[in-house]
């Protein structure tokens, strides 16, 4: 179980704090998505828990053990962000290995998750040569590749079309399965969040707090299950109109 408190985030000449006495936690295994209106904390929050901001005042603790931001590698952190990320001078095969070591076991690993994604024959062309779609596929590829045992995923399929960011869930949903580490997702949109996630934390608006939570107890895939996600769905909305305003419906 992963618990994170940030007691106090402020940017260098805020008028407001970004976040404040937010506290959440995630178990082993688990898929938790994180919704809240444009503005309101979600991805200072994971820089914060990445490592990336040190500027903030917070703890996190693995299993109840406190953990430094030099001690985070038990996490071994995979990301995933709202553009690919991909280094445009490398092909896609040393794009997943400049995050492993170099040994023969690695490329076999990182061709491995590349044909997980479905670019097994695309391992030695450039970024440059392959779809939006595609791109995000190796992105995917190399957040999973460092077996993470903490997946951050910060909008990563925002701007693409309808179908390819359905197709993107399930490759997600898929690598997710084999391994299942805990993931911290964020994303505007509620039907997406209630699609993948174990539990749905909603988030006010800034500073960002956890208001809401929903457990989703409905087996995967879930486009066999759309009646029952409509139900949560229309409740949600019924019950807490106010709280989802922001939100993409
Ligand atoms: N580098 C920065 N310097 C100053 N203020 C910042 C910086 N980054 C973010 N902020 C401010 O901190 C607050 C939280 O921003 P953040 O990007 O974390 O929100 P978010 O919920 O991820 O937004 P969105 O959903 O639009 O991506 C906002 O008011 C934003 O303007």
């Amino acid at each position: 179980m992963l618990t994170v408190t940030v007691t106090h985030k402020a940017y260098p000449h805020a008028t407001h704090p970004a976040l404040t006495d937010l506290h959440l936690s995630v178990a082993d295994g688990e898929f938790v998505a994180l919704v809240g209106p444009s503005g309101c904390g979600k991805s200072t929050l994971l820089n914060i828990i990445s490592g990336l901001d040190k500027n903030a005042t917070f703890s996190l603790q693995l299993d109840k053990q406190h953990l430094t931001v030099q001690q985070r590698f038990p996490l071994n952190m995979g990301f995933m962000f709202q553009e690919s990320r991909l280094m445009p001078w490398l092909t896609v095969l040393d794009n997943l290995l400049l995050v492993l070591d170099k040994s023969k076991q690695s490329r076999e690993q990182a061709l491995h998750y590349l044909a997980a994604v479905g670019l097994a024959d695309h391992a030695q062309q450039f970024p440059a040569q392959l779809s939006g779609g595609m791109q995000r596929r190796v992105a995917l590829a190399r957040a999973f590749v460092v077996q993470p045992r903490l997946l951050l995923m910060d909008e990563p399929f925002i701007s693409v079309d309808a179908p390819t960011a359905e197709r993107l869930r399930s490759v997600l949903l898929a690598l997710w399965e084999t391994s299942r580490p805990m993931v911290l997702f964020v994303t505007h949109d509620l039907r997406e969040a209630l699609s993948l996630a174990d539990r749905v934390l909603f988030l006010s608006a800034s500073p960002a707090r956890v208001i809401l939570e929903q457990t989703i107890n409905l087996a995967r895939p879930r486009e066999m299950q759309m009646d029952a996600l409509q139900t949560i769905y229309n409740q949600l909305l019924t019950t807490h109109p106010d709280l989802l305003s922001g939100i993409c419906r």
